[in-house]
């Protein structure tokens, strides 16, 4: 199923530190792509309740502009087709302040695997705001930590 609404949501924060640039002096590549495979893991884990979820495939990144090192920058994502094990997205990095666009990724795709580690069906075709997709040993904290 394809969704509709077109809104990104920006969650995540990111200060661009001295280990975050280039040879150039300005954000390297690398840090963004690892920060936005992160994000898209977390969310994916939410939005279908598993842990077991793994990238599939990005389509092309497209470095629109720059960060330096003091930039505040912002990631975002969002749910565009659920398929039968399938969960793809697009994603957005700009700038906290300026809102200037810095990547976009029109397709990221995750597939969510069941405990034999082969895709398995998730059964969902929408987003979720709730937390009851949140994974269950993630949602049971006291019991994580021996205080049940
Ligand atoms: C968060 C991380 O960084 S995870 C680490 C990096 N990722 C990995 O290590 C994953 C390595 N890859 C794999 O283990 C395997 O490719 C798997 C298990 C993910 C998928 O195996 P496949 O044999 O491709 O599975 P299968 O053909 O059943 O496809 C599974 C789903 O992926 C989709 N898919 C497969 N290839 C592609 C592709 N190139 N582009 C888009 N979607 C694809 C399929 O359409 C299917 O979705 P659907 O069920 O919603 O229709």
């Amino acid at each position: 199923m394809t969704t509709d609404d077109d809104e990104i949501n920006f969650r995540t924060r990111k200060w661009i530190k001295p280990e975050d640039l280039n040879a150039n002096g300005t954000l390297f590549g690398g840090s963004l792509l690892r920060w936005i495979d992160e994000e898209a893991a977390i969310y994916v884990m939410i939005q279908l309740g598993n842990e077991r979820v793994v990238t599939k495939y990005m389509s092309e990144i497209n470095f629109v502009s720059s960060a330096e090192q003091g930039d505040i920058v912002e990631m975002g994502l969002r749910a565009t087709a659920f398929g039968r094990t399938s969960m793809t997205m697009r994603a957005e990095v700009r700038n906290l302040f300026t809102r200037q666009s810095i990547l976009t990724i029109d397709k990221i795709v995750f597939v969510n695997l069941g405990a034999d580690g082969h895709p398995a069906p998730h059964g969902y075709t929408e987003i979720t705001y709730d937390r009851n997709r949140i994974p269950e040993r993630l949602r049971l904290p006291a019991k994580r930590h021996g205080r049940e």
